[in-house]
C-alpha cells in the first residue's frame, strides 16, 4: 500500500481512541464518496455559535444537510459564478495597481503576499455576498481591515478544541450554558464582525423585499440575492429563514476567503522561487491574449495549461484543508477499499490530505514544485498514466456531497487573478527574502527552503512571501 507510508511508513494511523486515518486514494474515496456510510463526525458540532443553528458546513444530520446544501448550491451555481467574474476583474485590476504603487518603472516596495491576498479575496467575497465592496485592500484607515485576522483567530481556537482530547467535554457542555458563556466572552472584534454580517444581511433582505413589492429587479444579483430567493429545488419550499441566511452568509465568507487567499499566497511563493516556472506562465498568458481586458474565462484561458498546472501543483503542495476531515462510521460499518478493514459504527475515519498529496509513489519527488507532473505531452517526461494517477489523487476540494460547493468559484478566482496580474506586471521575490520558506534551524519537516511553510488550523496559517512588482517591460 502507498500513502505517506513512503515517508513515514504508516498508511493507517490510529490518531485517537476512536479515530483512524487511511492514506491512499482508494481509502479516500471509500470515506468521502457521497454514498459512503458515514456522516460528519460529532466534533463538527463544536463549530456553530449555538448548537441549534448549524450551517451547511457544521450540520451533521444527513437529511438536514441535504436541504441546506440544495439551497446553497443555487447561490454558487455555475451561472452565479459566471455573473461574478466581472467583479473579480475589478478587484484584481485595482489590486495590481496597488501592488505596483507609485514607483512607475521600478520595482515596487516588497509586498507580503499573505496579507495582500487576504485583503483581495476578502473584498471579493464580501462584494459577491453583499453587492458592496469593503475595500480593505486599499491602504489607509478601515475598521473592517482586521476582520480577516479576527476570523482566523476564531478558527485557530475552534480547531484546537476539535482536535483535542477535550472535544467531547466541550460538546457535552455546549447546550448546558457553554454556548451562552462563549457568546458573552467573545472578543469584541469577533462580535463586531458578526454584527457586521447581521446588519449587512438585514439590509440586503430589506432591499430585496422592496424590489419584490415594487416588481423591480435589482441591478446586480449577488449571492444573497440568490440565497434570499432560493427555493428547495426538490420540495419547492422556501429556502432559508433569517437566522439561516445569516449563518450561511457567515459561512460563505469564512469558507470562501481564507482558503482561496492561502492558495494565492502559496502560488506567488512558488512562482518567485522557481523563475523558470514564472517565465513559462508569463509567456503562456502573454501569448494567449493581446490586451489585459481580454484576460477572462473562456477557451483561451482554459488553454493556459501550464498556469492551471501551477495552481493544481500549489494545491497539491499546500492543500488549504491539510488534516484528516473526520467522518463517523454509521450503523452497518464501512469497508475501506484496498484494505481488509471493516470499520465498526461510531469510529471516526479520515484521510490526511497533506500526507496523501505527498505520497512519493503517486507524486515522485513529492516535496518539489513541478507543474510538469500534471501535463502529459510528447515533449514531456510525464506519461499519460502518471498524470492520470496524479489526477486521481488530488483532492484539495474533497469530494462527494460534503465536498466543496465553492470549487468553481475558487478556481475561477485563482485563474483570473493570477492571469491578469501575470499579463500586466513583472514580479520577483524581494532579494534575500526567505519569509514563508523552510529553514535549516526549524524542526524536522520544516527545513525544505523551496516549500511554502503553513501551519494547519482548519485553514493554513501563513506569512509571506515578499514579492515586488512593476509594469511589464
Ligand atoms: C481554494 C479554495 C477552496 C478550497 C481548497 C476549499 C476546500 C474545501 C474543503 C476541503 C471542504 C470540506 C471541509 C470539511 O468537510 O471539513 C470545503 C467545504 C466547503 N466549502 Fe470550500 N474550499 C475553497 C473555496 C471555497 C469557496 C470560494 C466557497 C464559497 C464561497 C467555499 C464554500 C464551502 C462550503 C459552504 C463548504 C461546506 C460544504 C458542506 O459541508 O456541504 N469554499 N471546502
Amino acid at each position: 500500500m502507498s500513502g505517506f507510508g513512503n515517508v513515514m511508513n504508516c498508511p493507517i494511523v490510529r490518531t485517537s481512541h476512536d479515530s483512524v486515518t487511511f492514506c491512499t486514494p482508494e481509502a479516500f474515496r471509500s470515506i468521502y464518496d457521497t454514498k459512503a456510510n458515514v456522516q460528519k463526525a460529532r466534533q463538527y458540532g463544536i463549530w456553530p455559535k449555538e448548537l441549534a443553528s448549524p450551517n451547511t458546513f457544521s450540520v451533521i444530520d444527513k437529511e438536514k444537510h441535504a436541504r441546506k446544501r440544495r439551497v446553497m448550491t443555487a447561490a454558487i451555481s455555475e451561472s452565479a459564478v459566471r455573473t461574478s467574474e466581472p467583479f473579480v476583474f475589478q478587484h484584481a485590476d485595482r489590486w495590481g495597481e496597488l501592488l505596483v504603487g507609485d514607483r512607475k518603472n521600478e520595482w515596487s516596495e516588497p509586498r507580503n503576499m499573505s496579507e495582500w491576498s487576504d485583503s483581495l479575496v476578502f473584498d471579493i467575497i464580501c462584494d459577491l455576498c453583499f453587492g458592496r465592496s469593503f475595500d480593505t485592500k486599499t491602504p489607509g484607515p478601515n475598521k473592517l481591515r482586521s476582520i480577516p485576522h479576527d476570523i482566523l483567530q476564531f478558527l485557530i481556537f475552534a480547531y484546537n478544541v476539535i482536535y483535542s482530547p477535550f472535544a467531547d467535554i466541550w460538546l457535552w457542555m455546549k447546550p448546558k450554558g457553554l454556548d451562552k458563556l462563549m457568546l458573552s466572552q467573545m472578543p469584541s472584534s469577533i462580535k463586531q464582525y458578526l454584527e457586521f454580517v447581521d446588519a449587512s444581511v438585514r439590509q440586503r433582505v430589506e432591499e430585496e423585499n422592496a424590489h419584490d413589492e415594487n416588481g423591480t429587479e435589482p441591478t446586480r444579483k449577488d449571492m444573497l440575492h440568490y440565497l434570499i430567493h432560493a427555493r428547495d429545488p426538490e420540495t419547492g419550499a422556501s429556502g432559508y429563514d433569517f437566522v439561516e441566511l445569516r449563518e450561511e452568509t457567515d459561512l460563505l465568507i469564512v469558507a470562501g476567503f481564507d482558503t482561496t487567499a492561502a492558495v494565492l499566497a502559496a502560488l506567488f511563493f512558488y512562482l518567485v522561487q522557481n523563475p523558470h516556472v514564472l517565465e513559462k506562465v508569463q509567456h503562456e498568458v502573454r501569448s494567449a491574449f493581446k490586451h489585459s481586458e481580454e484576460v477572462r474565462s473562456g477557451a483561451q484561458l482554459a488553454a493556459c495549461t501550464y498556469l492551471r498546472a501551477a495552481i493544481d501543483e500549489t494545491m497539491r503542495m499546500n492543500p488549504p484543508s491539510a488534516s484528516d476531515m473526520l467522518r463517523e462510521v454509521l450503523p452497518g460499518g464501512l469497508r475501506i477499499a484496498g484494505t481488509n478493514e471493516i470499520i465498526p459504527p461510531g469510529i471516526n475515519v479520515g484521510t490526511p490530505l497533506y500526507a496523501l498529496h505527498h505520497d512519493a509513489e503517486i507524486f515522485p519527488e513529492p516535496f518539489r514544485f513541478r507543474p510538469e507532473r500534471w501535463i502529459a505531452d510528447k515533449n514531456n517526461v510525464e506519461s499519460i498514466e502518471s498524470v492520470q494517477r496524479a489526477e486521481a489523487a488530488l483532492f484539495p476540494f474533497l469530494m462527494g456531497i460534503r465536498g466543496c460547493p465553492g470549487k468553481s468559484l475558487a478556481k475561477m478566482e485563482m485563474l483570473v487573478i493570477s492571469s491578469r496580474l501575470l499579463f500586466s506586471y513583472d514580479l520577483r521575490g524581494e532579494p534575500g527574502d526567505v519569509m514563508g520558506a523552510g529553514r535549516r534551524n526549524l524542526i524536522w519537516g520544516r527545513r525544505n527552503k523551496s516549500q511554502f511553510q503553513t501551519k494547519d488550523a482548519m485553514v493554513p496559517l501563513r506569512d509571506g512571501p515578499m514579492v515586488q512588482f512593476r509594469p511589464r517591460a
